[in-house]
């Protein structure tokens, strides 16, 4: 595990990405970094992102043998120096090489889309684990599963490349065959990917999110950025039912033949593609029964026609199930395994209930834009079509700001009441975030009440439900923790809030 500086030019250069040479290093490079705290001796540090020169000067203090950087810095001069034209990229390769390309080893699942990768990734683990026995790495938003005893919650949906490659040579050497991962649009935006290949890449589904000054300037960006998975992936497999199937499915065929794309498609659905996978299914509040058809050779070929029951409910889910069953069988899962995953697996935080004694069900559910409210609300009311739907609701603070107004319209198309309150509010102020989606939201038709702490808005929610009503906490999940003025402020999560405000009104 390691490279030289002779290495590095080359592959920077068969990369097209390097400018200038400054200086010279003997011997391999002992580590590779991208942050100054962890450099030790030896270390090729990387310069990227919001840098602060100083971060450079800590790191030669520390040791750092050479850098490689975008920009030049003065700090620097005394270090050997690559200069590229982008350190992402060149991080990405470099890492790759660094870590003796772990990749190779691996057979690698990639989703992505608005809604449904994290969904979608734990699933296809579920079905892959029992399939490979025990072989399957995972790296999802929630957690990063490496090996059987080597497992941790994720900073990032993706992971910045050089932890990327070193987790997946850490996955190699605990004797994993496969990878499932989720490849965010940021991920292609900060080129965490960049040279990846996947061996099946799946598009679950766009709708407009992660737009603002953080993420994507516009739409077609973000659009664009989930597109390149195409590119990089073998086989692809696309949601026939996804908006904008046309700019998909025409991205996906400019890259492959058509053996190479599967679609699959709600056996209702109007698709104006060729659709390879169809399916029904019936949902009620623990699980799904679905019915998987092929409809054309190559899909008759992944053995995967028959019932199924998902174990985690909503109608989404079952178009989630019809892709992970797609990729399964492509990775080689034989369908007992796919029956047994998916009647037994669970996704933390998501869809997650219980039953009160007399204040009905309680949900709760990382749903956090216009389309994933929308669906988990008009799937509770199919649900409890005698009682209410009443939510518990925030949007983050200096984070994709159109979410509130997409908010507002879910609450309005499907909310009976809603209980605005703080999400992760960082330097806003939680009760302007919720003015902000109570003026999206019509008043006439849901009733709107304000509760800027979070485990008494839960309390209220609940008090007022009745045995015929549901209760849905959304945008958070399992977190264990509010993100308020940048620090990560520690939270029980919204279950256990749940849980302790039922315990004390039920007794
Ligand atoms: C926009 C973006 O990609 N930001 C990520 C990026 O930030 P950055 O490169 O600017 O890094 P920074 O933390 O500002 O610091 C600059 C550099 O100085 C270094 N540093 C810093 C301090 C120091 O003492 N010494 C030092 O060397 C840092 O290690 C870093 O390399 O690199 C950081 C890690 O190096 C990430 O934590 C950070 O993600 C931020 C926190 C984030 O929230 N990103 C979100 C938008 C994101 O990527 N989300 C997607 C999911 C979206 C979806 O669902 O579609 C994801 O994949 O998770
Ligand atoms: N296919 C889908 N369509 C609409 N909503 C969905 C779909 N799949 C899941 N959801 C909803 O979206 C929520 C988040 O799901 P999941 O975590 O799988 O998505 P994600 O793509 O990983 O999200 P994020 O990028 O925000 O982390 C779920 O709790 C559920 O409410």
């Amino acid at each position: 595990m390691a490279i030289n500086w002779q290495q590095a030019i080359e592959i920077l250069t068969a990369h097209s990405l390097l400018q200038d040479v400054r200086g010279n290093v003997n011997g391999d490079f002992s580590a590779v970094s991208y942050d100054s705290r962890k450099v030790t001796p030896g270390t090729l540090f990387f310069a990227k992102g919001n840098f602060k020169p100083a971060f450079l000067t800590s790191a030669r203090e520390l040791g750092a043998s050479a850098y490689v950087t975008d920009v030049e810095y003065t700090e620097g001069e005394q270090l050997p120096r690559l200069l590229v034209t982008n350190v992402q990229k060149a991080m990405a390769v470099l890492g790759a090489a660094f870590y003796n390309n772990p990749e190779k080893d691996l057979y690698i699942i990639a989703f992505t889309g608005t809604k449904g990768k994290t969904t979608g990734a734990y699933f296809t683990h579920e079905i892959l684990q029992a399939s490979t026995g025990g072989k399957t790495a995972l790296f999802s938003t929630i957690d990063r599963i490496l090996g059987p005893d080597d497992h941790f919650k994720s900073d990032l949906s993706t992971p910045e490349s050089l932890d990327l490659f070193h987790d997946m040579r850490k996955a190699v050497d605990y004797g994993m065959t496969h990878l499932v991962m989720e490849v965010s649009s940021q991920a292609y935006k900060k080129s965490r990917v960049y040279g990846l290949q996947f061996d099946v890449g799946i598009f679950l589904n766009i709708s407009p999110d992660h737009i603002g000054p953080a993420e994507h300037p516009t739409f077609a960006d973000y659009l664009e950025h989930k597109l390149m998975l195409f590119d990089n992936s073998r086989k692809v497999i696309i949601n026939g039912e996804t908006d904008y199937l046309a700019d998909v499915y025409a991205a996906a065929m400019r890259h492959h033949d058509e053996a190479d794309v599967y679609v699959y498609a709600r056996e209702a659905a109007q698709v104006k593609v060729p659709v390879d996978v169809l399916f029904t299914g019936q949902a009620d509040l623990h699980d799904s029964k679905m019915h998987v058809t092929t409809n054309t050779s190559k899909a008759d070929a992944l053995a995967i026609a028959g019932d199924y029951t998902l174990n985690v409910p909503g109608d989404y889910n079952e178009s989630n199930a019809a892709s992970v069953l797609i990729a399964a069988a492509l990775a080689g899962a034989t369908q007992p395994a796919m029956i047994q995953g998916l009647n037994e697996v669970t996704v933390p935080g998501r869809m997650e209930s219980f039953q009160t004694m007399s204040h009905g069900v309680v949900y709760v559910d990382y749903a956090h834009n216009y389309v994933s409210m929308k669906a988990l609300m008009k799937f509770l009311h199919t649900q409890h079509p005698q009682g209410r739907v009443i939510v518990v609701l925030g949007a983050p603070g200096n984070k994709a700001e159109s979410r509130r107004a997409g908010f507002g319209q879910a609450l309005t198309e499907q909310a009976n009441v809603v209980w605005l309150t703080a999400d992760d509010p960082q330097y806003e102020d939680p009760r302007a975030i919720a003015d902000e989606i109570a003026a999206a939201t019509d008043t006439e038709k849901v009733e709107v009440h304000y509760e800027m702490d979070r485990p008494t808005a839960i309390k209220q929610a609940i008090s007022m439900s009745t045995d015929k009503d549901v209760v849905a906490i959304a945008g958070k999940g399992l977190d264990p923790y509010q993100k308020i003025n940048g620090v990560d402020t520690p939270y029980i999560g919204d279950m256990q809030v749940a849980r302790d405000v039922v315990a004390e009104i039920e007794a």
